[in-house]
């Protein structure tokens, strides 16, 4: 993910010639683009003057591990801007201290690309220009919004940073119904990824309901209608209610408990 975010801001300008990148198994592209960007790749914590922001982007697993280097390097007004899920504040307060401002957020993998969407929590230490910076960081790679109650941060993990792959596998799944039914492999492949890639520009673009995009696509007893009976059961007119919607309830159900378990 700190790849992704990291790609859109090198792509804006946002990154350049006075950030550091500390990523000990930094992959040969990233490299590539990191030091034709100017930015410092993997210098020695110690000699790294105190930055105005620190993005804390490792595993969950990996944080408690990192984070004696991250303090070391953190200055008083060092904004440390965490994108691990599951990690929450009181943790990083208890490695920095609470004086320090804190920022948990969530990203998305469509950062790479500016189509990001991100939430954030402030803890009690971020200022009014902490938040100017994490917003201006994070609107360069897409959309932001925030939240005052971390305890939402939870459902933002399973429905917008975990989201993206329902999506993928949606494409993976229509294009293994597109199969069964007939079509060569590549053109189910082409036509499952345009239309999802199609239909989420469309939507984007007019701003309309999703119910109402939905509707415009489903003649009566046409052949829509008859995929939705079994997407939908007889549940057209409640959206809520039918077998996809309690599939992917129960999914990102399962995703919010597990953000919450990896708080550790
Ligand atoms: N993948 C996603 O779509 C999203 C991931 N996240 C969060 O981003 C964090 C990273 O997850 P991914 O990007 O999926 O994992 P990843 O495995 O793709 O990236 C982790 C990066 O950390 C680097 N790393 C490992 N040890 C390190 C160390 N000691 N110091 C510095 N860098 C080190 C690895 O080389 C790798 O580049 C997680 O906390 C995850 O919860 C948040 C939103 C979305
Ligand atoms: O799977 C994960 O734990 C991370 C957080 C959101 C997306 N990927």
């Amino acid at each position: 993910m700190g790849g992704a975010m990291l790609e859109g801001w090198i792509q804006n300008g946002v990154a350049g010639p006075a950030g550091v990148v500390i990523d000990p198994g930094v992959g040969d592209r990233m490299a590539g683009l990191v030091r034709e960007a100017g930015l410092l790749l993997n210098p020695e914590v110690g000699k790294v003057p105190a930055p105005r922001v620190i993005v804390l982007a490792v595993k969950p697993q990996m944080m408690d591990k990192v984070l004696a280097d991250a303090v070391r390097m953190a200055g008083p007004g060092t904004l440390i801007l965490s994108v691990a899920a599951g990690k929450t504040v009181a943790g990083f307060e208890a490695a920095f201290g609470a004086s320090q401002p804190i920022i948990r957020a969530m990203p998305n993998t469509p950062a790479a690309i500016g189509r990001g969407m991100t939430v954030c929590y402030p803890n009690a230490a971020v200022s009014g220009d902490d938040r100017a910076l994490a917003t201006m960081l994070l609107r360069a790679v897409g959309e932001v919004a925030w939240v005052e109650d971390e305890g939402l941060m939870d459902a933002v993990t399973a429905v917008s940073g975990s989201g993206p792959a329902y999506v993928f596998h949606l494409v993976e799944a229509m294009t293994r119904g597109g199969i069964d039914a007939g079509l060569p492999e590549e053109l189910a492949v082409k036509l499952a990824r345009a239309t999802v890639a199609g239909a989420g520009e469309l939507m984007r673009r007019s701003g309309e309901d999703a119910g109402e995009l939905r509707r415009n696509v489903t003649s009566p007893n046409g052949t829509t209608a008859a995929a939705l009976d079994v997407l939908m059961g007889d549940h057209q007119g409640d959206p809520d209610a039918g077998p996809m919607a309690k599939l992917l309830s129960e999914a990102i159900a399962a995703a919010t408990r597990r953000s919450r378990e990896l708080a550790g």
